[in-house]
């Protein structure tokens, strides 16, 4: 057996005994109901997988946390194995609610569970499923991808893409940064346990706990308090990339809601000026409560518009972070309805974009200032290669270091990042 096969097939396992244990739980229909209502608006309307799921959970306030739970597992796992549930129900994807419940019913069952005696579910009695998903043999339906994207994967990645994308079908866990400017990591570990919520450190990242169970942490006290931010070990590591120091002039170009902004706040100790930036004045709005929660006031926001911000910053930065717009095809794990939005035109349309920021928004440094172009994608052409063209256009310009990230190698998201200096006059 290859080894993507291998790989897929373990997590197959390792999901499948981990759940074992449950196998006597009852099926409420109103929350079957509910995954397939969302499996509906996730593929039929092409809705965001973790808004419907936001707003599904909002839906009936008579669910407890197991319920809600339920939900929001279901609904993840069936959109991240969509196209395995397809291949052993034999057919190709039919978007009624019946076929939704029919394959809500296989997809039960292959996690070992038993169906209640119930019309609905009566033609599924008769068949091994276990003996169909233990036929399937192609990749992309073992790994449950578009036959597309195996193929761009392989021809860009090679040899480790079938290691690369079977990772990317675990579960991520929640991993929380501590927020050094108003708490230290052993602090936040023991306010949190006082709040019942227990973490534990790593090795990976310094201000990083991880949670050992997964539980609603966005009502904790510490959330409220701007003691810690949700974010991923990989991008934990984004801003030290900078090389910051407190003081500094920074431009975070493409700052969204502000993840890492906010972490370069913390780094720069709230000395300094940072200016985010991006084209979604709405994120930058949700980044500057996030900012006033965290106890940043060095930052300030503008929306890019036409582009004359880019015009009027030149040559201000020390630092300059380009976390660009991608294919996300690093974070697979977190966003699994990712692999069914995208398409190769869409691939395409985003490379001029990050070829285009990098190229004009570089303009925004000082000489001799560091910029760290980064994605969320394992694709060589989001990642080196957009690097390359850059330095092929840009001679004075080098590179320092880079470094790439993966579920599969390094158990955080995939992420790319590179560092390059803007060489002295
Ligand atoms: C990967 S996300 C950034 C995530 C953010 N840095 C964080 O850590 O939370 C990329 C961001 O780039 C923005 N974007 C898209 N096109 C852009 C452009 N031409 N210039 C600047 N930002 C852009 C998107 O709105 C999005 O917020």
């Amino acid at each position: 057996m290859p080894q993507a096969h291998k790989v897929a097939f373990a997590l197959w396992v390792f999901w499948l005994k981990s759940r074992h244990k449950k196998q006597m739980v009852r099926l409420h229909s109103n929350l079957v109901e509910a995954v397939v209502q969302s499996l509906l608006k996730i593929f039929a309307e092409h809705q965001y997988a973790d808004k419907v799921v936001e707003q599904t959970l909002k839906s009936d306030s008579r669910w407890g946390a197991r319920d809600r739970a339920f939900v929001a597992e279901n609904i993840y796992e069936m959109v991240r194995w969509w196209r395995l549930l397809w291949a052993v129900y034999g057919q190709a994807p039919d978007l009624t609610a019946e076929q939704l419940h029919q394959l809500f019913g296989v997809h039960w069952l292959l996690k070992g569970h038993t169906l209640p005696d119930k019309p609905i579910y009566q033609s599924l009695s008769q068949t091994d499923w276990n003996a169909r998903r233990a036929a399937i043999t192609r990749r992309a339906d073992l790994v449950s991808i578009p036959d597309w994207l195996d193929e761009l994967g392989q021809a860009e990645i090679g040899q480790t893409w079938g290691q690369e994308i079977a990772a990317m079908n675990s579960e991520a866990p929640v991993v929380l940064r501590a927020n050094s400017l108003k708490i230290s990591l052993e602090k936040l570990k023991q306010e949190l346990e006082n709040q019942g919520i227990l973490t534990e450190k790593t090795t990976l990242a310094p201000d990083a706990l991880l949670l050992t169970k997964r539980q609603n942490i966005a009502n904790s006290q510490a959330y409220r308090d701007g003691f810690f931010e949700v974010q991923d070990l990989a991008s934990q590591q984004v801003a030290p990339f900078l090389r910051l120091k407190a003081g500094m002039t920074v431009i975070d170009a493409c700052a969204g809601a502000g993840g890492k902004t906010l972490h370069i706040g913390a780094l720069m100790q709230n000395k300094g000026k940072i200016t985010a930036l991006d084209v979604e004045p709405r994120k930058l709005d949700e980044l500057k409560r996030r900012a006033r929660r965290a106890g940043l006031d060095n930052i300030h926001t503008f929306p890019i518009g036409k582009g004359q911000i880019i015009q009027q910053l030149r040559g201000t930065a020390d630092r300059l972070l380009l976390d660009v717009p991608c294919s996300g095809l690093g974070v697979l794990r977190r966003n699994p309805d990712a692999k069914w939005k995208l398409s190769p035109d869409f691939l395409d349309n985003i490379r001029r974009t990050q070829q285009h920021i990098i190229q004009e928004y570089a303009t925004m440094l000082k000489p001799n200032g560091m910029m760290v172009y980064a994605t969320c994608s394992i694709l060589p052409s989001e990642n080196e290669r957009q690097v390359q063209t850059f330095l092929e256009n840009n001679p004075q310009f080098e590179l320092l270091e880079s470094r790439r990230l993966s579920p599969a190698f390094d158990s955080t998201d995939g992420f790319f990042m590179a560092a390059l200096q803007r060489k002295k006059k």
